[in-house]
């Protein structure tokens, strides 16, 4: 694992810095883009005086099954720290779905084996949209059909909203065609029912430990059948729009009852599949139903089920247990390169995206390669409402980075703003202008530090997000609601993002490639180079060319 010096670029004597400004990216449309609307003297200083250009983000470029596949955090921080395209969870499922593989495994066959054996019921817990980012309810809806097939008689959905990979009031655009699906299942003798759900940024799906409550809130109810009772999905979603205006990612939990008595409790002697392909959401509920030792929440009576996820979520510590499909392998990622060689590194971001710059950026791997020469720091979230506090915590980050870099603490650092991103997703135009307002500020204090330091700044992104605050039809107009109001969108988007090297200690050694496919995989090498390194030959070409 040795790396040769570079033949023509000399590490400066500073560190490198890649900065990570998540979810902003460059849109073709002006209105609703937050990014262009907001006042940013840094960036723009940036773009006008060093060499920058797009990168692609989205779909192919980063492992997706289609270039219609919009980018996330997951692909895009494997896809900058991999170097390399690897073909991600969501193409790994339909291949495993398509071949029948996923089926001929030893965990479906367990899972469903040990319902037909008991006549329990087989349980479904997962994102329910197509938004292809942590899940796709057509892998959901194939393994339906193999469960029918193989003549399973009850099945139970707990279903999480999503609203935040899709249009932001998109639910029944799912629930009502699914019910109509499952009406037809019952007509065969399958009695298959939407047990409970809620939204995905109220229950379930914390990350990072940032709110177990979340996840508590989802155990009580998909599990114990504990909340508010509906007579279907359906009701639920109106009442709560009616009620209090909820979108689709905050609708508060809900059980389905029939006489008072939830339909779908989750027994002992039941299987539970969690169809999420994504890790980071997805680790904590596995853990509330694998771990003998919780110290998270009580749990109450445990039900012993066999629990599967779509994936192995979390390749260190084997979380879950079982899994259906592998997960993709992302060998040598550029860190391990680096350790392996003594080169320091700092990883730093707010709880929202630690797991982003350390798990993710690695390889989906959880630990360090080596304790000696990396340091990861977390600085805590604030708790929901981003849109509130649009400068969430990107001022402590750089409180802790500007030392750092000016005492060229690590030759290299890698820092995550979350907040184009996660303002983003709250479908709040101003506040989202705002965040990046707030980051444009942070950008001019790394850039101080890394001038004062002589070090290399890079700028750039994992994949848009509010650059695009309002959907847009399809001749390219904003959509509006009845009121005139433009229509929010909370999703990331397919735009390509920026690269940009600040190099205030330049010596004219290189350009930046021009090449127009060139991806977030293009950056681990030019890394390496600023390093004073050659990228080794795993690693994807290098956008830095001989002047
Ligand atoms: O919040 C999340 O889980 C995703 C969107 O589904 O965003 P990101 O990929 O930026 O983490
Ligand atoms: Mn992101
Ligand atoms: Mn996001």
């Amino acid at each position: 694992m040795i790396l040769d010096k570079h033949p023509f670029i000399t590490q400066r004597p500073g560190p490198v810095v890649l900065c990570i400004l998540d979810g902003v990216g460059y849109s073709d449309h002006t209105e609703g883009d937050a990014y262009k609307a907001a006042h940013t003297p840094n960036l723009d200083w940036l773009h006008t005086n060093c060499q920058n250009r797009p990168l692609n983000a989205h779909g192919t470029h980063v492992g997706l099954p289609s270039d219609a596949d919009m980018g996330n955090s997951e692909v895009g921080h494997n896809a900058i720290g991999g170097g390399r395209i690897v073909a991600q969870g969501a193409k790994l499922v339909n291949t495993a779905l398509s071949t029948g593989a996923l089926f001929e495994g030893e965990i479906w066959r367990k899972l469903s084996g040990n319902v037909r054996e008991k006549s329990s019921t087989l349980h479904f817990i997962g994102l329910f949209s197509d938004g292809g980012v942590h899940s796709h309810l057509d892998h959901l809806k194939a393994m339906v059909e193999q469960a029918r097939k193989e003549g399973i008689k009850s099945i139970r959905f707990h279903i999480l909203l999503d609203g935040r990979d899709v249009s932001e009031t998109s639910a029944l655009d799912y629930v009502l065609p699914f019910e109509d699906y499952l009406t037809s299942l019952n007509a065969e003798g399958v009695s298959a029912k939407i047990a409970s759900g809620g939204g995905r940024m109220t229950i379930t799906m914390d990350r990072y430990g940032a709110e177990w409550d979340m996840v508590e809130r989802g155990w009580n109810t998909h599990v114990h059948g504990e909340g508010r009772q509906f007579a279907s999905a359906e009701e639920a979603i109106k009442t709560f729009r009616e009620e209090d205006g909820f979108i689709d990612q905050y609708l508060p939990a809900f059980v389905v009852a029939e006489n008072g008595q939830p339909v779908g409790r989750i027994c002992s002697g039941d299987s539970v599949i969690f169809y999420n392909f994504r890790g980071d959401r997805s680790i904590e509920i596995s853990q509330a139903f694998e771990d003998d030792e919780f110290p998270n929440f009580d749990r109450g009576d445990r039900p012993d089920v066999e629990y599967s996820g779509m994936m192995e979520y979390d390749g260190d510590d084997h979380i879950p247990k079982q899994y259906l499909v592998a997960p993709p392998a992302i060998d040598q990622p550029m860190c391990e390169f680096l350790s392996a060689n003594g080169v320091g590194q700092l990883a730093i971001s707010e709880t929202q995206k630690y797991g982003h710059v350390t798990f993710f950026f690695n390889g989906n791997r959880s630990g360090k390669f080596d304790d000696k020469v990396e340091d990861f720091i977390e600085i805590p979230s604030d708790v929901g409402g981003y849109d509130l506090r649009p400068w969430m915590k990107a001022v402590e980050i750089t409180d802790y980075l500007v030392p750092a870099i000016c005492e060229n603490r690590q030759p290299f650092v890698r820092v995550n703003y979350a907040n184009g991103d996660m303002v983003g997703h709250t479908g709040n135009f101003n506040a989202a202008r705002m965040a990046v307002e707030v980051v444009d500020v942070q950008v001019g204090r790394l850039m101080a530090a890394v001038k004062k330091a002589n070090g290399v700044l890079l700028v750039t992104s994992d994949h848009g997000n509010c650059d695009e605050m309002f959907e847009f039809d399809k001749k390219g107009e904003v959509k509006r609601g009845e009121n005139g109001k433009a229509k929010a969108k909370t999703s990331h988007t397919l735009n390509k993002v920026p690269f940009i090297v600040y190099d205030p200690a330049s010596r004219n050694e290189f350009s930046l490639s021009e090449v127009q496919d060139a991806g977030l995989s293009h950056i681990a090498g030019t890394v390496f180079n600023l390093l004073g390194f050659q990228a080794p030959d795993v690693f994807n070409r290098t956008l830095l060319e001989k002047k």
